[in-house]
């Protein structure tokens, strides 16, 4: 099944919608009764609906939904998370790489919710800094754990497609909480998200 193919299926499109689309189609110089774009309405609206269902789910409780009681305090890294977002200004895709750590404190999460969590915060317009701080705070307020740090490295489309059209600039940026604000558990971190597994 594809990625998330479920959620795509319960997204519920209205005329409103669709038609704000058809408008827009028309208006850049298009025959919206042409064979190919009869259902592009409608496709566009549910794929902007898909891209930014984060508004609607809760961050916080997806961590809360798995974290358990463990005495474990060492570093936990989950990293090459891919991610992709929409620019707030241009409203085109960025994508890359969010690399994760924390060091519990008492309880450990689900590994699969901080991908989950990293999808509910890019799934909505942003920018690459607001998006690294929500992943950070979400993490950081709920799970309570000792340290966590979050680098998010993106490419983004409006920079490559139009504007200032450089194809391989990319962006990084990083946030880091209680035991990771100390510089040797950061350059820890920092070291381990740039090895290769061999
Ligand atoms: N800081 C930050 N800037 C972003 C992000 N995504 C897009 N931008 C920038 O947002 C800025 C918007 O600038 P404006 O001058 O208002 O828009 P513009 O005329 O379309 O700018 P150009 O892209 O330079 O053509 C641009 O510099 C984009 O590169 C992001 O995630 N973080
Ligand atoms: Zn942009």
């Amino acid at each position: 099944m594809p990625y998330n193919k479920f959620e795509e299926y319960n997204i519920n499109i209205t005329d409103d919608t669709k038609n704000r689309f058809k408008d827009i189609i028309k208006d850049i110089g298009e025959d919206v009764e042409r064979e190919g774009l009869l259902k592009t309405p409608e496709r566009a609206s549910k794929a902007m609906k898909f891209l930014t269902q984060g508004y609607h789910q809760d961050a916080a409780e997806i961590l809360k939904s798995a974290m358990f009681k463990e005495s474990y305090n060492e570093m936990v890294i989950v990293k090459d998370i891919e991610l992709y977002s929409l620019c707030e200004h241009h409203m085109l895709p960025f994508f890359g790489k969010a690399h994760i750590a924390y060091i519990p404190n008492g309880q450990i999460v689900g590994l699969s919710k901080i991908p989950r969590i990293v999808d509910v915060f890019a799934r909505r317009l942003q920018v690459q800094e607001r998006l690294t701080e929500q992943i950070l705070d979400c993490i950081n307020d709920t799970l309570k754990p000792q340290g966590v740090a979050v680098v998010i490295e993106a490419s983004h489309m409006c920079m490559m497609m139009r504007g200032v059209q450089k194809q391989n600039s990319v962006t990084t940026t990083s946030g880091f909480r209680g035991q990771f604000e100390k510089i040797e558990t950061r350059n820890e971190f920092l070291k381990l998200i740039s090895e290769k597994l061999s």
